[in-house]
């Protein structure tokens, strides 16, 4: 046994079946949820029900993916779709204002919706068709098959987050009604020799929407960093895990309550790393207000209501501005 095994991970671990159990299992995983979203934000989640099967057959065709052609990859450029899917080039988003560009290349995925759909109509932000690649016959149907497990996860976790927050598990249902989902495939070749200062594969961010489901191959790289010490934590893989993260909408459900915890990746594994997070932000129209559990009397909501969109929509801007 190495001795990473043998170190306990730096992230609580939640065991999402207790959601399944008794009133007693599911008094344990409100208090043990709670805890993590009020320690870090930032958690493990095991017996999550995910098939390790499609788990593996989606990092190949992301592996496949990034292995194509320039040229191919060139075709279905983010940049030729309205609903911003398909692929981002290595030093295309840079996350961390002040910083280099991001060492990593990206693919993005979300739910299929042809012209006729009314959002698409509507021009409704992020919605419309995706980007294939035409030459890996495997990839949309292993794509679509895991997007659509992970927005069941999803609502999954959202319950147990309802419950560990004092409300009904049924709270968030609505907001989990035809969600906005997306997939996001990353792929971070080896930091060079030397880096240029301060380059990442990954700069220091929050995530904008509801919560993200991360899927780690089994490089470090990912940190997090502690919101209570100021340190920068390494969240190493735990096989069979997911890592969860809490975005920006959570502190306006909470009023700061719970709050998404700045991350970061720097992958100096010295080969290449592979991560696929999938980011739930909700039903586009939902309005995210402070709840009723999470204001105290004589206490006033640190945020006005919005929408899921317009947050969205308003986090979007800063970022690519
Ligand atoms: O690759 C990772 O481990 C993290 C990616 C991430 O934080 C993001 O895409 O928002
Ligand atoms: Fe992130």
């Amino acid at each position: 046994m190495t001795q990473s095994h043998l170190t306990p991970p730096a992230l609580p671990m939640i065991d999402l079946s207790l959601l399944d159990g008794s009133e007693n299992d599911r008094q344990q995983l409100a208090r043990s949820l709670e805890q993590a979203c009020l320690r870090h934000g930032f958690f493990y989640v095991c017996e999550h029900g995910i098939d390790g099967e499609l788990i593996k057959r989606v990092f190949e065709q992301s592996r496949a993916l990034f292995d194509l052609p320039d040229a191919q990859k060139e075709v279905i450029n983010k940049s030729r779709s309205p609903a911003n899917r398909g692929y981002e080039p290595l030093k295309g988003q840079t996350l961390e204002p002040g910083s280099p560009p991001d060492l990593k290349e990206g693919f993005y995925i979300g739910e299929e919706l042809d012209a006729s759909d009314p959002r698409v109509q509507a021009g409704r932000f992020n919605q419309g068709a995706n980007q294939w690649p035409a030459t890996l016959p495997e990839f949309r149907r292993t794509m679509t098959g895991y997007f659509d497990a992970l927005n069941e996860l999803s609502a999954r976790i959202m319950s147990a987050l309802a419950l560990s927050l004092g409300l009904d598990e049924a709270f968030f249902d609505d907001f989990c009604h035809q969600p906005l989902s997306t997939l996001r495939l990353l792929h971070y070749p080896p930091q060079p020799a030397r880096p240029e200062p301060g380059e990442k594969g990954c700069g220091a961010h929050t995530d904008f929407g509801g919560i993200t489901i991360l899927l780690l191959d089994d490089k470090p790289g990912l940190q997090v960093r502690d919101p209570h010490t100021g340190q920068w934590l390494d969240a190493e893989p735990v096989a069979g895990a997911f890592v969860v993260n809490l975005g920006d909408m959570i502190a306006r459900w909470t009023n700061d309550r719970y709050r998404s915890t700045l991350h970061r990746v720097v992958n100096t594994s010295g080969e290449e790393r592979y991560s696929v997070p999938f980011f739930f932000s909700g039903n586009p129209d939902h309005e995210v207000r402070c709840l009723p559990t999470c204001l105290a009397a004589g206490d006033q909501p640190h945020y006005p209501p919005t929408t899921v969109e317009a947050h969205l929509m308003e986090m979007y801007r800063r970022t690519y501005a």
